[in-house]
């Protein structure tokens, strides 16, 4: 299958101003990486190295202090369409139906042919698991459930880049694996025009088990300090192949880290 970059990430770099303090924190450094059609990408590092703030900057929601984020050849300098983002909390309306959140992101794109609309979300409805629960309200809904319904929100409006922040960390493990199957094999499917998916999370394990590429960030400020293909097709990764890559790359990254420290 022919494959062609997406979304290049050129030597972004981020810095916050800390109010307290009144000067710049450098958050992320000089990182570099793309993403081609058809790849699933995650990336992975620990909690408060810059995952999220990396995710914001390639959906346009805020800007690199330096380099350039560019998706489907032009610069990124605002939130595209053609980009959603699935939350790690569901960000559900909670005085919304589970089919009126799923239309909410499609609103602004209503065109005069409601029908076809209604088609296209009873469809994804059915796909995604959620038949039956079209009015029922988030609190009514298990944790899976709301995500289900945040990933049909997201997938409502065609996008051809998926942004997954931490989607399963607030599940169970098998629910968040099912869910994440579930999303493979849609995507594998091509029931959706979905070009590639973009995954933050800090679990290696299920950066392993969905990604065709993992870029590990580390350091302070943060820089990609890894980058791991994983070749074996998805349907074909054993849980002993999974456990053993997971250990391997959590191995390098203490290595990395002690390094760095000078131990
Ligand atoms: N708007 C902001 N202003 C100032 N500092 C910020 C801002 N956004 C993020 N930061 C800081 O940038 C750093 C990286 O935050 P970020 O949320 O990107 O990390 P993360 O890797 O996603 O963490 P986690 O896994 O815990 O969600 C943190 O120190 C955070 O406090």
């Amino acid at each position: 299958m022919k494959k062609a970059v997406l979304l290049d990430v050129d030597h972004v770099s981020k810095s916050f101003i800390l109010s307290k303090q009144r000067q710049s924190e450098l958050i992320l450094e000089a990182v570099s990486l793309q993403v081609q059609t058809h790849q699933f990408i995650s990336i992975i590092g620990s909690s408060g190295v810059g995952k999220s703030t990396l995710l914001r900057m390639i959906a346009g929601i805020i800007q690199p202090s330096y380099g350039a984020i560019t998706f489907d050849g032009n610069l990124v300098t605002a939130p595209d369409r053609r980009m959603s983002m699935v939350f790690q909390n569901f960000a559900l309306f909670p005085w919304l139906t589970v089919r009126q959140n799923i239309m909410f992101g499609l609103e602004s794109q209503l065109n005069s042919d409601c029908q076809y609309v209604d088609a296209q979300i009873d469809n994804l409805i059915n796909l995604i698991g959620l038949k039956g629960l079209e009015n029922a309200y988030p609190y009514e809904l298990s944790g899976g459930m709301k995500q289900r319904v945040g990933f049909a929100r997201a997938l409502a409006v065609e996008p051809e880049l998926l942004l997954l922040d931490e989607p399963f960390s607030a599940l169970d493990v098998l629910t968040g694996q099912r869910l994440g199957q579930d999303l493979i094999t849609l995507w594998e499917r091509r029931k959706f025009k979905m070009q590639a998916i973009v995954l933050i999370t800090h679990n290696i394990s299920e950066a392993v088990r969905l990604s065709d590429v993992i870029y590990v960030l580390g350091g302070q400020p943060a820089q990609i300090m890894n980058t791991y293909q994983i070749k074996t097709p998805r349907n074909q990764r054993t849980e002993q192949q999974i456990w053993a890559k997971t250990m391997a790359i959590t191995d390098q990254f203490k290595r990395d880290m002690n390094e760095m420290r000078g131990d």
